[in-house]
Parts: C-alpha cells; structure tokens; sequence
C-alpha cells in the first residue's frame, strides 16, 4: 500500500499513528506547508517527507487530502493536473462531496469520501466511506482495509455523512468536555486530578463497550445502576433538570448547521 498524505495535521497524524501500530510495512508519504510537522511523523513512524505535490503524487496511489476544508478547492485545483488513472483521492474534509471534489479535480477523478475521528491513532477510530462510481470494487475494499487499520469504518450513503461527522467526527471532543467536567467534579471533592481522569476515562470506555458489545438498549442498562431511591437516580435527576439531552440534541444540530455553511449550502 501507497499512501500519501497531503496536510499532515491533527487527523492525518492520527491516522498514520493507527496505519503504521498495525502495518509498518505499508509506505507512508507525506506533505505538509510547515516542514516542522513531517519531520516529526518521518521521526515517529518513518514518514517519507515530499518537497512537492508533485513528488508525493509520483510516489503515492492513495492520495489522502489532510487540509482543512476551506483549502479544499484550491488544493485540488493543483492536484488536478497530477492525477493519474491509477490515484485514488480521499477526502477527509467535513461536507465536502464528492460532486465537489470532481468540480475541482476534475470528472474523471477517482474520489473516496471519509470521515474519521481521532481515536484513530490509538487504533479505536469510527470511519465513514463512501466513492464515487469511477472507483473499483477492488479499490473500495483496498480503502476499506485503510482505515479498517485504525478501527472500525463502514460505507454509508452520501447523504449521511453530514449527521456521522456530528456523531462520531466530533464526538471525541464532546466526550472530553464531559470526562474534563467530571474531573473538576471529582477534584472539588478530594481526588487527586489525574486519578480522576484514569478513572473518569475507564468508566466511559467500560460503558461505550457495554452499549456496544451487550445489544441492549441504553435505557436498560442506565436502569440497571439506578436503585430505587438511590444515588445514581438523584445524578440523573440533576441532568435532567440541567437539559442534558436536550443540550446534545441541540449540540448535534449546531455541528450540523456549521457544516451546511462550510459546504456551502
Ligand atoms: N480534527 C478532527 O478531529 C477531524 C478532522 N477532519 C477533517 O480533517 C481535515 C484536517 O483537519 P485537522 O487535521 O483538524 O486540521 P489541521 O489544521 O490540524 O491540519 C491541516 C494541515 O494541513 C496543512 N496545510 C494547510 N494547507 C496546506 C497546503 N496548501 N499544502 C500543504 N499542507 C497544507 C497544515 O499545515 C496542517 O498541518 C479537515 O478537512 C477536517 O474537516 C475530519 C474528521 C475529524
Ligand atoms: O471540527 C471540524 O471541523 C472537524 C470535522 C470533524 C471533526 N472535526
């Protein structure tokens, strides 16, 4: 496997962090605006730096664009002319179609649309494809052992990808806020703050497994810690009186509505 990696930031260092812990004989290329960040990953996971786009596009089959979505255009504008039949692009950016990548790129462009998340880099990632007709059953099933690398990834239609990007592309972010929060709970009363985070972070691990591995509703096993008259009941009385639920529906709307603006729509 060929891969380049053009914009080596936070999820394209994630990515190769998850690629290279499970295949360290696949060859990684990277290109990046500041040099200071390939050197880096060339240090850590034996990343081939590239002086140009050109260069990485010589070298590499999978073309992986890392840059933020407000780059897209122009950087496929110059990738463009470098696209050989044999390239696959993928692209990681949020709202961004395939209908848009072509646009840019070009018809003929052979283009895998993903979203990923950051747990990548410790192998435990959740990522959406989905690829334009151009691309073969072989080079589907080549993407999808890409990011099968990294953690989970499944094909989904299109239209879903704006509601995976809320749920699972930023999720790692919401999930931090709540274990930081927490942490603060538990350090106003006496624990030491890096016990809590151990603690904090097992606790969700342990209860994001259950839900996924027990196939039970959630409802279900909430219900399982609340004894009547309890402790747990009067937390969740609390949460509910906060607008827990509502403030993550209302959290998912709001990723939601900015990715309609940054695709434009
Ligand atoms: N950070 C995350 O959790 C996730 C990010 N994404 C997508 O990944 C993409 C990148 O996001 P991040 O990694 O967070 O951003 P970032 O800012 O950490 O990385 C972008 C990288 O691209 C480089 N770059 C920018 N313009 C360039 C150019 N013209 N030539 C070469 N390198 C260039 C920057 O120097 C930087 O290293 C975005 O499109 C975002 O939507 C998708 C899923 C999750
Ligand atoms: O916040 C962002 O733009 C990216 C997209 C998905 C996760 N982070």
């Amino acid at each position: 496997m060929k891969i380049g990696f053009i914009g080596t930031g936070n999820m394209a260092g994630a990515m190769i962090a998850g690629i290279k812990h499970m295949h360290p004989e696949w060859e990684i290329h990277g290109y990046n605006r500041s040099h200071g960040k390939l050197i880096d990953l060339q240090n850590k996971w034996g990343v081939v730096p590239s002086d140009s786009l050109a260069e990485i596009a010589a070298l590499a089959d999978f073309l992986v664009v890392g840059v933020k979505p407000q780059g897209y255009d122009a950087m496929l504008a110059q990738l463009r002319p470098l696209l050989q039949p044999r390239h696959v692009l993928v692209t990681v950016a949020v709202g961004y179609s395939i209908e848009r990548v072509q646009r840019h790129a070009g018809e003929q462009a052979k283009v895998v649309r993903s979203m990923p998340n950051t747990p990548a880099q410790i192998g435990q990632g959740m990522s959406a494809l989905c690829a334009s007709t151009h691309v073969s059953a072989d080079e589907r099933t080549a993407a999808q052992s890409i990011f099968e690398s990294f953690g989970r990834a499944m094909f989904i239609e299109e239209s879903q990808f704006d509601v995976f990007s809320a749920v699972a592309g930023s999720l790692p972010a919401y999930v931090c806020v709540i274990i930081e929060a927490l942490a603060d709970a538990a350090v106003q009363h006496g624990m030491p703050r890096q016990q809590a985070y151990g603690v904090i972070s097992q606790a969700v691990m342990g209860s994001a497994q259950l839900v996924r591995d027990s196939n039970r509703h959630p409802a279900e096993l909430k219900d399982q810690v609340c004894s009547p008259g309890g402790t747990t009941i009067a937390a969740i009385a609390a949460l509910e009186a906060g607008g827990l639920r509502s403030t993550l529906i209302e959290a998912v709307s709001a990723c939601m509505a900015r990715t309609k603006v940054l695709a434009g729509k």
